[in-house]
């Protein structure tokens, strides 16, 4: 999945950096509500926020003002995370210009990121998304995420042109 773009103006995001270049754990108002986020582009930007019992999480109601936020100017993915431990997390999506999704693996690459970052998890972790288990690595030695999972038929079908 290559590297991880942490310096915030490349994220892009408007919130200023407080771990050297990148915005780790950060304060940020939704609609008076302060949450904490880190911010990771995968080439795409991502928003991770941890600490919640996803499954009760309203995501078409807040997943929009995540992606529509000001500190996100070319608006933002979204990752609502539970660490159920250090080398397991569970998390929902909220993607930009498409909203809840079964999964997105740059998504759970940016959450595995952010973990670390914020001293949740360690470097190799699974994550749990609503279209199943990926198994995702952030390697040390070159600084580049490894992501592994099933590739499953879906749908089959035909379109007449
Ligand atoms: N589905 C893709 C990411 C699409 C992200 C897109 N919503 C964006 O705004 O960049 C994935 O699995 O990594």
């Amino acid at each position: 999945m290559g590297e991880p773009i942490l310096k915030a103006a490349d994220v892009p995001t408007g919130l200023p950096a407080n771990k050297q270049e990148a915005v780790v754990k950060s304060e940020l108002d939704v609609d008076g509500v302060t949450w904490n986020v880190t911010c990771v582009s995968m080439g795409n930007p991502h928003c991770v926020t941890f600490g919640l019992l996803v499954d009760e999480l309203n995501l078409a109601e807040i997943g929009p003002k995540f992606e529509h936020h000001v500190m996100f100017p070319a608006r933002t993915n979204t990752e609502f995370v539970q660490v159920c431990s250090p080398s397991h997390l569970k998390m929902r999506v909220w993607e930009r210009g498409a909203g809840a999704t079964l999964a997105c693996g740059t998504g759970a690459c940016a959450t595995v990121v952010a973990a670390v970052l914020e001293g949740r998890a360690g470097r190799k972790c699974t994550v749990d998304l609503p279209g199943g288990p990926l198994e995702i690595e952030w390697r040390e030695e070159n600084n580049h995420i490894y992501m592994t999972g099933p590739a499953e038929v879906v749908f089959y079908g035909s379109v007449a042109l």
